[in-house]
């Protein structure tokens, strides 16, 4: 029950701050509508598919550990992949849908043009669909494939009810604008976790996800270079961090992987956008760049306070007072941020999500089936 409540705070806190409320997909009396059908449909369970589908638990952890275990890159990807599934719509699986048949899909927007992981998804849906065709949703088969890649990242376990049912909609628009972007402000970002009901704390917590996965220097190539037009590099980057930066993501048309010959640098007139090149030529680099493995959390904050943080968005969370002090707590306190973030991913995992009733089971992650 406490779970509705928060679901139904979190919900009308999006719906009453609104100011993009003219762009959502909803009008206020769809909103009304959902909120008034939702109270008819179930809370969540614990070991909902204990009777449908007693392995799929264990059957989702051991793909998630295959996969890992032949590519490690996929456990940020799912992680990643939960977060803007959850942070759009809630945890209903919009994120999964292909654009076909007029379906304009999140996955296309532009905040969702480097999300990965997909794949994994279909494989894993298909091991259960082999096993208990048409039950198991894929809203949950994301949450509970992320906390399994929390787990091999180095980060808590989390326990999780399921029962969440897949969307029928993709909210392009809502995802193009509602996404956290690498260029937003410690008050942007706090005002965007915040409609979704997370407070500092929560969110400065589950940033530490920024532990771990790649990141394609595109989003920090003004930062490093040419800072809000200064042709200056941001100054709050710590100077020998900026080095190391730089001699990562080298500047616009010398963006080349070392192995790249001098040959294939583009002339002025090639035909080729210099950001399309720089998108196939940027490989992206380790976010824990010290490579210490030394753990899930505690190294990202210490780096924000010495200035380095990767993104704008990380550093700006020692830019807010009560987000400074969190980044503080959790820099000299592993075992509290761990607590923390297991309690935060609890939460976004939980946030908004369709159950019975509503929804439906989709049976191939990426369609919506026309016959159920
Ligand atoms: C202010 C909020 C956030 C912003 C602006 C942001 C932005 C980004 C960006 C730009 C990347 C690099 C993507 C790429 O290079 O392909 C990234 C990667 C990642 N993000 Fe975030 N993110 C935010 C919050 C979160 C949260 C809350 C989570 C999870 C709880 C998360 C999990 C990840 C993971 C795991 C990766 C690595 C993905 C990979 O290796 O493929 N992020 N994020
Ligand atoms: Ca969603």
């Amino acid at each position: 029950e406490t779970n509705k409540a928060s679901w139904f705070s979190s919900y009308s806190s999006t719906f009453s701050q609104s100011p993009l409320s003219s762009r959502h997909m909803f009008s206020a009396s769809k909103m009304e509508q959902k909120i008034q059908e939702s109270q008819l449909s179930r809370p969540l369970r614990y070991d909902y598919y204990n009777e449908s589908c007693p392995q799929a638990e264990q059957i989702i952890k051991s793909t998630v550990q295959e996969l890992y275990s032949l590519k490690p890159s996929i456990a940020p990807q799912l992680l990643r992949l939960v977060f803007h599934d959850c942070f759009i719509e809630g945890c209903d699986a919009s994120v999964l849908l292909d654009s076909y048949d007029g379906i304009e899909s999140e996955k296309d927007s532009p905040p969702n043009e480097s999300l990965k992981g997909f794949d994994h998804i279909d494989i894993i849906k298909s091991e259960l669909e082999g096993t208990c065709p048409g039950v198991v949703s894929c809203a949950d088969i994301l949450v509970l494939a992320a906390r399994e890649s929390v787990l091999l990242a180095g980060g808590p376990f989390y326990p999780l009810y399921t029962g969440r049912r897949d969307s029928t909609v993709s909210y392009s628009e809502v995802a193009t604008f509602d996404l956290p972007s690498p260029q937003d402000d410690v008050v942007k970002i706090t005002e965007k976790f915040a409609s979704r009901g997370f407070d500092e704390r929560e969110t400065v917590s589950l940033l530490g996800a920024h532990s771990t996965g790649m990141i394609h220097c595109k989003f920090i190539l003004n930062r490093l270079y040419n800072f809000g037009g200064t042709k200056r590099p941001d100054p709050s980057i710590n100077s020998e961090f900026l080095t190391l930066l730089r001699s990562q993501c080298k500047n616009n048309r010398t963006l080349f992987t070392p192995s790249a010959s001098p040959a294939q640098t583009p002339s002025p007139s090639s035909s080729i956008s210099v950001l399309s090149l720089a998108l196939i030529q940027d490989p992206g680099m380790k976010m824990d760049y010290e490579g210490s493995g030394s753990g899930f959390g505690m190294l990202y904050y210490r780096s924000l306070l010495q200035g380095r943080g990767i993104l704008y968005a990380d550093q700006q969370l020692t830019a807010g007072e009560d987000t400074e002090t969190w980044v503080r707590a959790y820099a000299s306190d592993a075992s509290l941020f761990q607590k923390e973030f297991a309690m935060a991913m609890m939460k976004l995992s939980n946030h908004r999500v369709l159950t019975a009733p509503l929804g439906r089971v989709r049976s191939d992650c990426r369609r919506i089936d026309l016959e159920s």
